[in-house]
């Protein structure tokens, strides 16, 4: 029932991320503006964020544009954000005494080079096939003949498989490698990689709008008991009554059963799919130094026997990025790895990098200044970094995470079909899911959902058994007919 005080709106979005800002961008360009998007932060972007370090403006989430020709470099070349295409090839690679094993990986990388044609190739064998089971990474790279052993093999395959996925090969799916995906252009924007949302979003700070985006809400139940109605309830209290939600919170928020109630709770078709997904950790750790002394190359690894050991810095100084400013490097750490820096006190992780720098360079080197540790995996509202596909989750049953459950849509990137882990997979979501819910309030008969048991993956099917007037035609006019407030605030 609706209450004094519930605020209404025929479709909610939940969550002001990539995911939630092009719903609205959809339903706005298509003429429904009878929405509001609730979020539980004080600001909108959700993992694309930035904040001043060392006089940079820094990504803290997403820092990269990793598919050529996509919606994300489309926006970032019309606003023409200041960026730098990364040279991978621009590289050191240092082992624990310090030596510069560069040359020397030459061979190493020859090998990873032949493993990777073939995982692309069974890749795209199997991308084509469904019913070839998937497989591992690990065992994909296995069939192309790389079996990493010393701790220059280590490095490399870091670099060019965990650091993408925020996962190791054991974990990732074959099927779900992208291909060709061009070059990879880092955002390097005083403004911050958020301003794309500028254009994808920019409506809703004009006065007409505003009342549109309700920040610090945080959402802590969903009750979708009701035939007509979504009630969704925040933390302090507030009740916000729609005829659809939109759901774009990232899957590890959705995994934690102690953040969302689901009133009933979700079925277990749904909720094995969710529960199968992997989100995955991944931190970067910024670091000023009074003065500059590592390589000039763009990256240095740290070639350890302990794979994932602080393996990969940026430097800030490379020549495209700024070579005359604070010397600052960055050190990205994933998975395990990223959980265990995340949970500890900076101090103590300053002090684990600064020995690894003191290995590579000597002990000679200047103690760092400051340092900025990204905690995506403490934060309540991400629980962790991306999503990444693991084996267990076949294209096939794709379609489950993105089913509504009756008047529930589910976006985020990590519901995207081809580009899950990136700001274009969170657009392309909200695109998606927005076009469902304007093609439902048009007739909620014709209306997808999955049909099927737990652990099965069947077609989308229309459900027949769901037509029921909208919330605006009966229930509120049910309500205004008897006199009770019908308090609109948009
Ligand atoms: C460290 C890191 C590095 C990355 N690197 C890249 C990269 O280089 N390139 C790239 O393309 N992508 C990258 N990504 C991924 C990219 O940022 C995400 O895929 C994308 O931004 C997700 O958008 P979304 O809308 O699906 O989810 P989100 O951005 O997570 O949006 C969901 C929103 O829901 C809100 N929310 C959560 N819980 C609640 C609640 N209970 N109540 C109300 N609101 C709630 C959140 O605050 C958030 O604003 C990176 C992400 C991280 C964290």
């Amino acid at each position: 029932l609706v209450n004094h005080g519930d605020t209404q709106a025929r479709i909610l979005i939940l969550g002001a991320g990539a995911s939630g800002l092009q719903a609205a961008r959809t339903l706005h360009d298509n003429g429904m503006d009878d929405f509001i998007i609730v979020e539980a932060a004080d600001r909108i972007g959700g993992r694309v964020q930035s904040a001043q370090f060392a006089g940079y403006t820094v990504p803290l989430g997403a820092g990269w544009v990793q598919r050529a020709g996509s919606q994300t470099d489309q926006l970032v070349h019309d606003l023409d954000l200041r960026r730098h295409t990364s040279d991978y090839d621009s590289l050191t690679i240092r082992n624990a005494t310090g030596h510069d094993v560069t040359d020397e990986a030459d061979a190493n990388y020859e090998r990873l080079e032949k493993a990777i044609d073939k995982l692309n190739e069974l890749s795209a064998r199997l991308k084509k096939n469904d019913d070839i089971p998937d497989m591992s990474q690990r065992s994909a790279l296995r069939i192309g003949e790389w079996i990493p052993q010393s701790a220059i093999d280590k490095a490399i395959e870091w670099f060019e498989y965990d650091f993408e996925y925020a996962d190791g090969p054991e974990v990732s799916s074959t099927e779900a490698v992208g291909l060709d995906e061009g070059e990879e252009l880092y955002i390097t924007d005083t403004g911050g990689f958020e301003r794309i949302f500028d254009e994808v979003a920019g409506f809703l700070t004009t006065p007409a709008y505003i009342n549109h985006t309700r920040l610090n809400q945080k959402v802590v139940s969903i009750d979708y008991r009701n035939d007509i109605s979504v009630v969704v309830t925040c933390e302090d209290g507030t009740r916000y009554i729609g005829e659809y939600v939109l759901i774009t919170f990232s899957i590890g928020v959705l995994q934690n059963p102690n953040l969302i109630q689901f009133i009933p709770t979700l079925p277990e078709w749904k909720d094995v799919e969710i529960k199968k997904f992997q989100m995955a950790a991944y931190t970067s750790i910024y670091l000023s130094f009074p003065s500059k002394f590592w390589d000039d190359t763009e990256w240095v690894l740290y070639a350890s026997e302990r794979k994932g050991y602080f393996p990969a810095f940026l430097n800030y100084q490379a020549a495209g990025l700024f070579p005359n400013g604070t010397p600052v490097i960055v050190v990205f750490v994933i998975g395990d790895e990223s959980r265990r820096v995340e949970a500890q006190p900076s101090d103590a992780t300053k002090a684990e990098i600064q020995q690894v720098l003191r290995d590579m360079y000597g002990d000679s080197i200047p103690e760092a200044t400051d340092i900025l540790v990204t905690r995506w995996s403490q934060n309540p509202l991400t629980e962790g970094s991306f999503s990444n596909v693991p084996v267990e989750v076949p294209t096939k049953c794709r379609q489950k995470l993105q089913s509504r459950v009756g008047r529930l849509f589910f976006g985020g990137e990590a519901t995207s079909d081809h580009f899950s882990g990136y700001i274009v997979g969170g657009l392309d979501s909200g695109d998606r899911e927005a076009r469902k819910m304007l093609q439902c309030l048009e007739d909620f008969k014709e209306c997808p959902t999955f049909e099927g048991d737990g652990l099965e993956c069947e077609q989308a099917e229309a459900d027949s058994a769901c037509s029921v007037p909208s919330i605006n035609t009966a229930f509120l006019g049910l309500f205004c007919l008897f006199g009770i407030l019908c308090y609109r605030p948009i």
